[in-house]
């Protein structure tokens, strides 16, 4: 229906009636056919059901409702009741985008079996996949939850919950060493079983080369065109999130007179390459 060969009419996407659920195969065969994949943080049932009309093809209940939501200066005082109550809200309102919840802070750090109790919670309030932060060391957590039925998506780079440790929102990956640690991380990760990987905030050309090692989905924000996907925040989309823009966010309510239009434009940019644009990346990895 994306594909670049379409007579198109108009230049919004068109809305998905009549879409067949998403499920990991459907997300793998847009992948395996290079239709890339929209995502969007989504935290209610009228945005749900709008973001799945508009062809989103991921809904992200993403911890940032802590910061976009509750107005907390970080995402470290997110509660697992706190996604799966948005979750809940979201599933109700969704048909056939794949719904992804946030592990928060705390949830998974201790064990593999923490994070299986709490993965249980966000599964039985609807969603189809948790995203969990972390590198290596989150491999044995990561095997633990595929083996049992708990699909994951991996999320590398910079990684919110860890802001104190890295020192602010910061490009990661910047240097070779770093870069090398991350190409190496993805490997794991994809090996303990990850179904998916989302990296923020990298340079462009190490999406392009971790995307091209693996053979599972990968999800940019703030990492270049060359993902399999593209995620931001709704409230960026809208231009509705208070101080500073980071530089991936684009506005797509600007020059539009609704919702619905800046989303269908959002998935409309990301299907057709035209998001993220260079302005939105970051360029080369340096020596050193
Ligand atoms: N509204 C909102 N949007 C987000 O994308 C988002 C949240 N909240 N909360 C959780 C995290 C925090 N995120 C952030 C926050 C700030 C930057 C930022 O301003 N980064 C600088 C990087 C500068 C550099 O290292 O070169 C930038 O200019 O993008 C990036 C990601 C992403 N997530
Ligand atoms: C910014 C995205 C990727 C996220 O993890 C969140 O919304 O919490």
């Amino acid at each position: 229906m994306y594909g670049p060969n379409q007579n198109q009419t108009s230049i919004t996407a068109q809305p998905t009636a009549g879409r067949a659920p998403h499920s990991l195969p459907s997300l793998y065969a847009l992948r395996e056919r290079q239709e890339k994949i929209a995502m969007l943080t989504c935290y209610d049932a009228s945005m749900a059901t709008l973001m799945d009309e508009a062809g989103v093809d991921i809904l992200l209940i993403g911890d940032s409702l802590g910061m976009v939501l509750q107005g907390h200066s970080s995402t470290l005082p997110v509660t697992i009741e706190d996604v799966a109550y948005h979750t809940a809200c979201v599933a109700r309102g969704n048909k056939t985008a794949w719904v992804l919840a946030d592990m928060p802070w705390g949830s998974y750090h201790e064990s593999p079996a923490q994070a299986y109790a709490n993965a249980a919670k966000l599964m039985a309030a609807g969603a189809h996949m948790v995203k969990i932060e972390g590198g290596a060391w989150v491999a044995p957590t990561i095997e633990f939850l595929t083996q049992r039925g708990v699909p994951v998506c991996a999320h590398i780079g910079l990684t919110p919950q860890y802001v104190h440790l890295l020192g602010g929102y910061r490009l990661q990956g910047k240097n070779e060493g770093d870069a090398q640690r991350l190409q190496a991380e993805a490997l794991t990760l994809q090996q303990a079983g990850a179904n998916m990987l989302l990296f923020e905030l990298i340079p462009a050309p190490l999406a392009a080369s971790i995307t091209a090692q693996l053979h599972i989905p990968t999800i940019g924000i703030g990492a270049g065109p060359d993902c399999s996907g593209q995620v931001l925040v709704i409230q960026d989309i809208l231009g509705i999130f208070p101080g500073k823009k980071a530089r991936f966010v684009k506005n797509y309510l600007a020059g539009r007179d609704s919702i619905q239009a800046a989303v269908r434009a959002y998935v409309d940019e990301v299907k057709s390459g035209v998001y993220p644009a260079p302005e939105h990346s970051f360029g080369v990895v340096s020596k050193g």
